[in-house]
């Protein structure tokens, strides 16, 4: 497979604290994927897309772009690799400047690229973006950001991204603050771009729900180490995991006789802190076992498409390869049963 981005052992710590410890992930080029990272809160998932974004370095471990180190790039390598690797962050509002019109952070980038020779072209281009994501050009142009929903915003934000064809688009937790009614469609328009412009979706998101409705595959951290990975269906439909079990029924169900919060199994101080050795998820886990205090597990392959970082596999194969995407299902195939 031809890798867009590997995520090489990527591990950082901030002093002595770690927020990521030795994730490898690679990305097809062969195939436009969409690809979720999910987990609670402090699990690592913005340090993970930051550390793909190129905005923060890591402690250990490389982000590969193209086969290049991304913390290596020349100023001109850079440059291409900004362009094609495109954020689009949580809350739109912080990234624009409420003292300029909406149409600034479209104008910014088709100058600061060239994307366009003539005004009339550069107005072309902005307002194809802005109808990719369900915008009317003339409801939205010449608008302050404070005179667009919070939906309307974020779709600036992915028509921006558009803009400049990239080959990939990091999301991180892009939906998170729009409205619930307008969420499933932001979503369903991030599928879209994967399918008809072929861009690569890298999916930021506490929500298993909006995770296996568009996704591919998804990668579930704990505290910085993969828990559990492979495809949606498998993950999320059928968790092996105790984490991703306790993730996966959490998830509010219409289900009556279901009493919110029963499978809570509460963070004390006691368990708060990263062990030194073994599963991180030792001190919540339900199953956990003598042999979880020695050593972290392996990736072990409990059935097709997906490993489980858990002891509870022993027994099982374990994974070929340090990369979790060894185990990915390729986009584009039918899903599982
Ligand atoms: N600049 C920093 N300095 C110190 N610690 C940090 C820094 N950035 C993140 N951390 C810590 O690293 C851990 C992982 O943070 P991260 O933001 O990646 O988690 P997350 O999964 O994205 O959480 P959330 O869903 O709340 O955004 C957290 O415990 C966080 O406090």
């Amino acid at each position: 497979m031809k890798a867009l981005m590997e995520v090489q052992g990527l591990t950082k710590r901030y002093g002595g604290f770690t927020a990521l410890d030795n994730v490898t992930l690679s990305l097809s080029d062969d195939a436009p994927s969409m690809t979720a990272v999910a987990g609670e809160s402090g699990s690592g998932k913005t340090t993970l897309a930051r550390m793909m974004l190129g905005f923060i370095e890591p402690t250990q471990g490389a982000v590969l772009y193209g086969g290049k180190d991304v913390a290596k790039m020349s100023a001109s390598e850079k440059r291409q690799f900004r362009r094609e690797v495109q954020p689009v962050f949580q809350d739109p509002f912080e990234v624009f400047n409420p003292f300029y019109r909406i149409d600034h952070v479209l104008t910014t980038p088709v100058k600061r690229y060239r994307l366009a020779d003539t005004d009339a072209k550069a107005q072309s281009l902005i307002e194809d973006a802005l109808k990719r994501v369900g915008l009317r050009p003339q409801d939205t142009l010449g608008r302050f950001p404070h005179e667009l929903s919070g939906g309307q915003r974020q779709r600036v934000m992915v028509a921006r991204a558009v803009l400049l064809r990239p080959r990939l688009i990091v999301a991180d937790e892009p939906v998170s603050m729009v409205d619930a009614s307008l969420r499933a469609t932001i979503l369903d328009e991030l599928r879209t771009l994967n399918r008809d412009l072929g861009i690569s979706i890298v999916y930021i998101t506490h929500d298993l729900t909006t995770a296996f409705q568009i996704c591919d595959n998804i990668v579930v951290l704990y505290r910085g180490t993969v828990a559990e990975a492979g495809a949606v269906e498998r993950v999320i439909g059928d968790p092996k995991h105790p984490y991703s079990q306790l993730l996966v029924s959490s998830i509010p169900l219409p289900d009556l006789d279901k009493v919110w919060g029963a499978d809570e199994i509460p963070v004390t101080e006691a368990n708060a802190a990263r062990l030194n050795n073994g599963c991180q998820f030792a001190p919540r886990c339900p199953s956990v076992m003598e042999q979880c205090w020695r050593a972290p597990p392996p990736k072990f392959v409990p059935d097709t498409q997906r490993l489980a970082t858990c002891f509870l596999y022993d027994g099982s194969a374990v994974a070929p390869d340090d990369d979790v995407a060894s185990v990915f299902r390729p986009p584009e195939t039918a899903r599982l049963g």
